[in-house]
């Protein structure tokens, strides 16, 4: 998989700590920055991470800011994308099987690089699981999503 990853100053170690191990994992890394540990605006590196996931140009998306709260709302704001905040394995795996989350945000100051890695490979391995009452609930979901959009 096309995996692009951003973070803004408050993720920076661990984006930095998670690139090569998905790499490790056979994924491409695609990085959008921010390449520093200054300070940053996290909807700047929201954006393009989601753009690409909703264009095709990545099959997924990473997202870390200090909490990975800030990345989740912005992320969350752009339609089709489904970003869940994740600092545990079970939600992990339950965000992919019934939310078929197509973006992952985490903070770096909440959880540690062992756990991230844990983490992020679980939710890289787990396939949304298709059942008919998750189906529906995300089509619910896309058409909040539907309401909410003006169009001209
Ligand atoms: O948006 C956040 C909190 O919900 C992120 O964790 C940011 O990284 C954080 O707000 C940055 O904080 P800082 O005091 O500017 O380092």
């Amino acid at each position: 998989m096309k995996v692009a990853i951003g973070a803004d100053h408050g993720g920076f170690r661990l984006k930095e700590e998670l690139k090569g191990f998905i790499v490790s994992l056979g994924h491409e890394v695609d990085d959008v920055g921010s390449y520093c540990a200054d300070a940053v605006d996290y909807p700047d590196y929201a954006l393009p991470v989601c753009e690409k996931v909703v264009s095709g140009d990545a099959d997924r998306g990473i997202l870390i800011c200090g909490t990975g709260i800030g990345m989740t709302i912005a992320a969350n704001k752009i339609p089709s994308i489904r970003c869940a905040l994740v600092h545990d394995m079970f939600s992990a795996k339950a965000t992919r099987e019934h939310n078929d989350s197509n973006v992952l945000a985490m903070g770096e100051r909440v959880v540690g690089p062992g756990i991230a890695q844990e983490i992020v490979r679980i939710w890289l391995e787990t396939e949304f699981s298709h059942a008919a009452r998750h189906e529906q609930r995300i089509g619910k979901v896309t058409s909040l999503e539907d309401k909410f959009t003006i169009h001209p």
